[in-house]
C-alpha cells in the first residue's frame, strides 16, 4: 500500500492513557504511547488489515508501544466535539468524563466507526479522544469532516418507505430505535413514508417521487418490499428513457439511484445474500457508508406483455405451491412458510411442461463452483463487462441426451418436474444460508436453472435437507442446473383465458385440472411462478437476465479476514 501523507498527528488521551493519534487519507490510527511504568512487550507485531476494521479481538494490536487501533476513513460514522463540562453538543447524549482527564485534556471528541462483530454484522463504536487545547480539538474534528465530505459516494438525503405489515410486524419500530438515531448521527435527511397499502411505495416511486431529491432509496420491509421498490424504479427509468417493458429482446437503462434495503421481512433473502446478514444496524451502516452492489434483474414476460422482474427467486412447482400456500396464512408470520412448505412437501405435486433455455456459454464459473460470490466478486466484473460489450452467445453442439434437443442456440427439455428454479443470486437466506444455488452470482447477468424431476418423496426430501447442509443439492440424479441467460417454460396442457381469470383475480382453484387433461387426476395441470414472493397467475413465461440494472447500499459478502495473511497498520 502506498504511503498516505499524514493529515494530522497529536499525543491525545483516551481513556486515561496516552496516545499516538494519527490521520491520513486512508485511515485513523491510534496507538498507546510507552510510559515508563508500562512493561514494555516484545518487538513482535500482530497483523492489521490497513482499511479494514477487525472485530475488538482482532483489532488490537500489542506492540513495542502498547495497543494499536486503525479505522478506515471510509468507515468513519460521524464526529462530533464533546462539551466537557455539559456532555455532548451534538447529540444530546451524556457523557461522564473521567476526572483525570478534565483536569488536564478539557477538551474532547467522539468519532463513530464501523465495527466488524459477528457473522458478517456491523456495530456502530465510539472513541473520544481528549485533547489539552480547545483548538487542537477543533483541528481534528474539522479534518475528519473534511474527510467525510470527500467521500462522495455518500448519501445524504434519502427517501424511506416502511411495510408497517412485513415480517412481524415490527418495521416502523426497527426504523425508528435502530436506523433513524443512525442515518441522524450520519447527518442524513430523510423523508419517511409510511406505505398505507400494497404497491403503494411501488406507485409512489413509478409516478409522484421527486427522485432529484434524494441520493438513494431504502425500503423497510422483506423481499417482497423490496420488489415493490426495484418495480418503482425499473420502471421509472424504462419510462423516463423511453424504453418499452413489454418488449421481452428490449435492452433495459440501468437504474441511477441506489436501494437499501432494512430488513424487516419475513424471508429477507435479498438483504441476507447480499450482505451476509439480515439485521437492520448492519443494513444502515452500509447505507451510510454508501456501499454500492451492482445486480442483476430478471424480467418476465407472457406473451410479449410485461409481468414482473425478479431478482432472487423464480420458483415453479414446489416453491410456487409453497408460495400459493402461505399467503393464505399471512396471520402466521414467517412460519408460514415452513407450514405450508411441510404441507406443499407431504402433497408432492409435479407438472409437465418445456422448459426452453439459452446456456450462458461465453463466461467464467458455473454452478458447481466451489467458489461463491463474495465483495468485490471478479467473476461478476469480468462476465458484466462481457455482457455491456454484447458479446455473441456461442453454443456448443448437442450431447446425447434423449430427451433434449438444441434449437438455435437454445436447448429444450421436457419432463415432469417438482420445481423448475431460477435463482439469479444464491438465495441464500437464514433457512438455508448457502441458498437455493450457493455458486451463483449477484451481478454475472445470468440466472441458475435449477430442475427437480419427479422423483420419490424420500429423495426430495434428502434434496431439500441438502440445502441446509454441506452437501451438493445438485448432485441427485434426478436433478439439474444449468447457467442461463433466458429461458421459457411451457405447461403441457395450455391455460385457458378463464383459467388465467380466476387465477388473476385470486380466487385460484387449486384442483384445477384442464379439460383435456388425461387420466391424472393426483397432480393439477399448472402450479404458479413464485416471483420473488409474488404469485404470478401465467404458468408460461419467458425471463431474460439483464445485466447489473440496479444497484444497492451494499458491498456484497465481505471474506472473514485471515489473521496471518494481513499486512502491518504500523507500517502506514
Ligand atoms: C427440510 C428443510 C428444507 C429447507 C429448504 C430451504 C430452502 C430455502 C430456500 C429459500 C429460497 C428463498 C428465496 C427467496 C424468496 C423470497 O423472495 C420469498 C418472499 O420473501 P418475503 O416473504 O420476505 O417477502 N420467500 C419465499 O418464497 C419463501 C420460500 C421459503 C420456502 C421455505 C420452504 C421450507 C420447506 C420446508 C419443507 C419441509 C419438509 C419437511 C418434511 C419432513
Ligand atoms: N401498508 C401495507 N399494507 C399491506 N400490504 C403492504 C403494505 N405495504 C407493503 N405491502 C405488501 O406486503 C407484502 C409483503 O411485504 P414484505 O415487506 O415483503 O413482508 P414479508 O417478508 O413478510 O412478506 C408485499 O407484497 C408488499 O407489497
Ligand atoms: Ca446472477
Amino acid at each position: 500500500m502506498e504511503k498516505q501523507p499524514r493529515l494530522l498527528a497529536s499525543q491525545l488521551l483516551l481513556k486515561n492513557s496516552l496516545f499516538e493519534v494519527s490521520l491520513n487519507r486512508v485511515l485513523l490510527t491510534w496507538k498507546e504511547v510507552a510510559t515508563k511504568k508500562k512493561r514494555v512487550s516484545g518487538g513482535m507485531h500482530h497483523p492489521f488489515k490497513v482499511g479494514f476494521c477487525f472485530p475488538k479481538f482482532l483489532r488490537r494490536d500489542k506492540g513495542e508501544s502498547g495497543t494499536s487501533h486503525g479505522v478506515s476513513v471510509s468507515e468513519i460514522l460521524a464526529v462530533r466535539e464533546l462539551d466537557v463540562d455539559s456532555g455532548t453538543k451534538d447529540d444530546g447524549r451524556w457523557q461522564k468524563m473521567p476526572q483525570k482527564s478534565t483536569e488536564a485534556y478539557p477538551y474532547a471528541f467522539t468519532v463513530s466507526y464501523v465495527e466488524r462483530a459477528w457473522q458478517h454484522r456491523w456495530r456502530c463504536s465510539d472513541v473520544t479522544f481528549h485533547c489539552l487545547e480547545g483548538a487542537l480539538c477543533q483541528q481534528w474534528v474539522q479534518t475528519i469532516r473534511e474527510q467525510l465530505t470527500a467521500l462522495t459516494s455518500r448519501p445524504k438525503h434519502l427517501l424511506v418507505y416502511i411495510n408497517p405489515y412485513g415480517g412481524k410486524q415490527q418495521g416502523e419500530r426497527i426504523y425508528e430505535q435502530k436506523v433513524a438515531p443512525l442515518f441522524t448521527l450520519a447527518s442524513i435527511s430523510t423523508h419517511v413514508i409510511v406505505t398505507e397499502h400494497a404497491n403503494h411505495a411501488r406507485d409512489h416511486l413509478r409516478t409522484e417521487a421527486e427522485l432529484k431529491k434524494y441520493d438513494g432509496v431504502v425500503c423497510v420491509g422483506g423481499d417482497g418490499m423490496f420488489s415493490e421498490m426495484v418495480h418503482g424504479l425499473v420502471s421509472r427509468t424504462q419510462r423516463d428513457n423511453g424504453v418499452d417493458q413489454n418488449s421481452p429482446e428490449e435492452k433495459l437503462v440501468p437504474c441511477t439511484l441506489r436501494i437499501g434495503i432494512i430488513p424487516a421481512g419475513s424471508t429477507d433473502c435479498i438483504c441476507y445474500a447480499t450482505v451476509g446478514i439480515n439485521d437492520p444496524v448492519t443494513s444502515a451502516l452500509h447505507i451510510i457508508v454508501g456501499d454500492a452492489q451492482a445486480m442483476d434483474v430478471c424480467s418476465v414476460h407472457h406473451n410479449n406483455t410485461f409481468l414482473r422482474y425478479s431478482v432472487s427467486l423464480l420458483g415453479y412447482g414446489f416453491y410456487g405451491d409453497v408460495l400459493a400456500d402461505s399467503e393464505r396464512k399471512r396471520w402466521m408470520g414467517p412460519a408460514r412458510y415452513d407450514f405450508s412448505g411441510f404441507k406443499t412437501f407431504l402433497t408432492h405435486h409435479y407438472y409437465e411442461g418445456t422448459v426452453s433455455f439459452l446456456p450462458a456459454t461465453d463466461i467464467l464459473g458455473t454452478p458447481r463452483d466451489k467458489t461463491r460470490c463474495r465483495a468485490g466478486c471478479f467473476i461478476c466484473q469480468h462476465n458484466g463487462q462481457l455482457y455491456s460489450e454484447d458479446a455473441p452467445e456461442i453454443c456448443e453442439t448437442d450431447p446425447d441426451v434423449p430427451d433434449s434437443e438444441y434449437k438455435g442456440g437454445w436447448r429444450v427439455i421436457r419432463g415432469k418436474f417438482l420445481a423448475i428454479n431460477a435463482a439469479s443470486m444464491s438465495c441464500a437466506c437464514p433457512r438455508s444460508p448457502k441458498g437455493l444455488s450457493p455458486a451463483a452470482h449477484l451481478a454475472d447477468g445470468t440466472t441458475d436453472l435449477i430442475l427437480v424431476r419427479k422423483c420419490s418423496r424420500f429423495n426430495f426430501l434428502r434434496h431439500l435437507l441438502r440445502h441446509t447442509s454441506k452437501y451438493d443439492q445438485f448432485d441427485m440424479t434426478f436433478v439439474e442446473v444449468h447457467r442461463v441467460r433466458r429461458f421459457r417454460f411451457t405447461p403441457r396442457y395450455c391455460q385457458s383465458d378463464s383459467e388465467l381469470d380466476l387465477r388473476e383475480n385470486g380466487k385460484k382453484l387449486f384442483s384445477q385440472i384442464c379439460r383435456d387433461h388425461p387420466a391424472c387426476s393426483c397432480s393439477p395441470a399448472y402450479s404458479s411462478w413464485n416471483c420473488d414472493g409474488e404469485i404470478l397467475p401465467h404458468a408460461a413465461i419467458e425471463v431474460g437476465v439483464h445485466c447489473q440494472l440496479i444497484k444497492l447500499f451494499a458491498r456484497g459478502i465481505e471474506e472473514q479476514p485471515v489473521f496471518e495473511d494481513l499486512p502491518n497498520p504500523c507500517a502506514v
